[in-house]
């Protein structure tokens, strides 16, 4: 079903933004994609999928039930996944098949969530990571082909965090070369993989291994969960879809149990590890943790989601800020564009702003990732450890920090910004659960203190430590650094900052330990302040990067474009000194006049950018199908749309609703 959407007039308000614009967009596009050839790449991959019969739905989706709404977006699914197979994966190449770009134009045709995305999000890269030459050439091409269906079960309904703490186990039966999968216990069931509950009929589950009477922890086993026919249950296996929920509505997120259920025996994937015919455990892995490899891979992915949700947002919230007026500033003048409210400025810009921060940091880091993974190849894991504090600190700060963000956009746009047509409450809510998943916020941040903690330690006593915590050699042993208002004074800043928290974590556990407790209380105890530290290392992380990295793209733009990303860059860093008043006064000489310098730069930046604001959001170049919004849309008739979308309210399919007779008359005559 694709509706016909009437063309319209560029709203006045939005063309005159648009001619205000003094630098060039497409520039500012490419650096964003990563260079000229990748936007033309990813504008030619746009066009097949989008002129390809996405993406508009007659009835919009959150007025279907939860099972049209889920047998909508399977049909979208199948037709989706068919333009991939036969037409994308053709110029990407079938190694980039988790490409961005394919992400982003699945958007046009769900508004929440593929049932599809885990299979290609998680199972396909579990078993790129996880399998030995073998087991990929008899899966991966089945998977990719679509002949299988897969999803990623290792959450339990009693844990979710501690992997250690999983129960579903897998036996070894030396005598049938078979894996017995059982759930012993309702907190053993695998429990909220996407789209396990009705779509999958594979999936990777994450259980402890037991070979020769001896446990060996969690490991990974493909194991095929439906008939590939009538697509029913195998005997042994209880599966479902475990309830509504904030979003992901139509990713059927499911439950599964095993009754001593059995696999062959190959079916364990072994790249790691293996159990041979007799029984016999031989681990190959020269880290222990490297079965947990995809969800390191998903974390690193995550930065650039988060960069691509928040852009999302920024587009629809500042393109409605230019056309939405309120309020006489004066007697008898026209009401001002909301975007011109400084206080509207400071809720959107730095949305812009923390976009192209997570954009061009998410490069970096899927660099890094790619250059520590061909080490490990290598058998060399001796990044490994930094590689995970990075991922584990940059995944959950620039989670939490989207979602906050996508909250101001939302708010930003009034009561309108509440209305699902806004696309602001879906994009919202898909947002909120990446704080959550492939690793809570605090959780994750406490890994990447147990880094820092050791990397302090190391400095401390005149040890080099890896290049992300390099600044400790230099900071560790200062008390505080000298305030100094330019980009490389604030970023040294926030290097001490962190490095100041990390001492004083340290600090309060060896307290703790003088005064009697053992190290693990005392560890236990000082995790509030250690979140923080790692929290604060990673906004050292993300400005520093930040900065290099926007120089770097720009050396060869045109001048005007140099003007803007470098705005941009240090509204980003004047922001978040301006959030962190308090660390800077503490590990910093910053003075309430510098401080008072520093807020009034900040509005006179925002000035600036004032007359970009509307060109910066369309730089990002989302088309109105990837954005779904009645107030973002490119010619920003905002009322027409959101007229035309309450239209499509089922309550408005009669004049009457049968509930006036049945209920309200009654009432009304006392009737009832
Ligand atoms: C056709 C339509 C298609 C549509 C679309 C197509 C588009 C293509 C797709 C693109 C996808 C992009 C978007 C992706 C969306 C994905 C949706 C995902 C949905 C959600 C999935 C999930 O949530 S899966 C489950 C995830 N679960 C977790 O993350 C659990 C978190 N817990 C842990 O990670 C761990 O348990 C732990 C780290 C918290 C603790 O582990 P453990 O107890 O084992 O370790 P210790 O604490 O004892 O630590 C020991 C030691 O090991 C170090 N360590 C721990 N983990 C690692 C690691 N991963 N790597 C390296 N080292 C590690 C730890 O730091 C300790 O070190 P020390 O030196 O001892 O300090
Ligand atoms: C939308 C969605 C999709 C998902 N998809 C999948 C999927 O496809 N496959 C899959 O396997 N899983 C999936 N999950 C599960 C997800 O990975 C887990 O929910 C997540 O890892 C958090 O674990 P938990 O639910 O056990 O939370 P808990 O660990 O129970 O967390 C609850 C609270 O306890 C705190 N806490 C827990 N441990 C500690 C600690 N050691 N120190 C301090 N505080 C702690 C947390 O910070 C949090 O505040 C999905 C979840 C969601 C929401």
């Amino acid at each position: 079903m694709k509706a016909n959407r009437p063309k319209r007039d560029v709203h006045p308000d939005l063309a005159r933004e648009r001619l205000k614009c003094n630098f060039n967009i497409e520039e500012v596009t490419n650096i964003i994609d990563g260079g000229k050839d990748k936007t033309l790449e990813r504008k030619k991959i746009e066009d097949i999928a989008l002129n390809n019969g996405a993406c508009l739905d007659e009835i919009p989706d959150e007025c279907l039930s939860i099972k049209e709404r889920y047998e909508n977006a399977i049909r979208k699914s199948c037709i989706y996944s068919n333009i991939v197979r036969n037409e994308m994966l053709e110029i990407t190449g079938m190694e980039n098949f988790e490409s961005p770009v394919l992400r982003r134009t699945a958007d046009a045709f769900f508004k929440d969530i593929s049932p599809f995305m885990l299979h290609l999000g998680m199972f396909v890269p579990t078993l790129i990571g996880q399998s030995t030459p073998e087991q990929m050439a008899e899966w991966l091409p089945k998977a990719l082909d679509m002949k299988i269906i897969g999803a990623y079960a290792q959450t339990e309904l009693g844990h979710g965090t501690f992997i250690r703490g999983l129960e579903t186990t897998a036996t070894y039966d030396p005598d049938k070369e078979e894996f017995v999968l059982h759930s012993p216990t309702i907190t053993s069931y695998k429990w909220w993989a996407g789209g396990l509950g009705k779509t999958a009929n594979h999936c990777v589950v994450m259980a402890q291994l037991y070979t020769q009477g001896e446990c060996h922890g969690t490991h990974l086993f493909i194991v095929q969960i439906r008939d590939l026919d009538t697509h029913m249950p195998l005997p042994g296996i209880k599966v479902g879809e475990i309830g509504p929920r904030m979003g992901f509505s139509s990713a059927d997120n499911g439950f599964l149990g095993f009754n001593s259920f059995r696999i062959p025996r190959q079916n364990m994937l072994m790249k790691h590890a293996k159990v041979e015919k007799d029984g016999c455990y031989v681990k190959s892995a020269k880290h222990g943790k490297l079965t947990y490899g995809t969800m390191v891979f998903i974390r690193v992915t995550l930065v650039s989601e988060m960069s691509f949700n928040l852009s999302k947002a920024a587009t629809i919230a500042i393109r409605y800020s230019a056309v939405r007026r309120q309020t006489e500033l004066r007697p008898n003048e026209p009401e001002p564009q909301i975007l011109d409210y400084p206080t509207q400025q400071h809720k959107l810009f730095i949305c812009i702003a923390t976009a192209h921060a997570f954009q061009l940091t998410s490069k970096w880091l899927w660099d890094t990732f790619q250059a520590v993974m061909a080490d490990v190849r290598k058998g060399n894991v001796d990044a490994l450890p930094e590689l995970h504090a990075l991922s584990s600190c940059l995944k959950a700060v620039s989670t939490s920090d989207a979602l906050s963000h996508i909250e101001q956009c939302r708010f930003a746009c009034g009561g309108h910004g509440y209305m699902l047509s806004s696309n602001l409450p879906f994009i919202y809510s898909f947002v909120a659960a990446t704080r959550t998943y492939e690793g809570d916020y605090t959780v994750l941040l406490l890994q990447t203190a147990r880094f820092l903690v050791k990397a302090w330690e190391q400095a401390e006593s005149g040890n080099n430590v890896t290049p992300t915590v390099a600044y400790l050699n230099r900071t560790a042993n200062t008390k505080r650094v000298v305030w100094d208002n330019t980009h490389e004074g604030i970023i040294q800043s926030f290097q001490a900052i962190a490095a100041g928290k990390i001492g004083q974590c340290v600090r309060s556990i060896r307290d703790r330990i003088k005064s009697g407790m053992d190290y693990e209380d005392a560890w236990l105890m000082t995790t509030v302040q250690l979140v923080a530290a790692a929290e604060a290392h990673c906004r050292a992380v993300l400005v520093n990067t930040y900065w290099n990295e926007m120089i770097r793209l720009t050396k060869s733009s045109s001048a005007n474009v140099k003007t803007v990303m470098h705005q941009l860059a240090v509204l980003y860093l004047m922001y978040w000194a301006l959030e962190k008043t308090g660390d800077l006064l503490k590990y910093s000489s910053v003075s309430k006049q510098d401080l008072d310098d520093l807020q009034r730069r900040y509005e006179e930046l925002l000035a600036a950018l004032r007359p970009n604001a509307v060109s910066l959001v369309d730089a990002f170049d989302l088309r109105d199908e990837i954005l779904h919004s009645s107030l973002g849309s490119y010619d920003g008739c905002v009322y027409e749309r959101l007229m035309e979308e309450a239209q499509k309210s089922p309550l408005n399919a009669e004049p009457v609703n049968p509930s006036f007779h049945k209920y309200i008359k009654p009432l009304m005559q006392g009737k009832l």
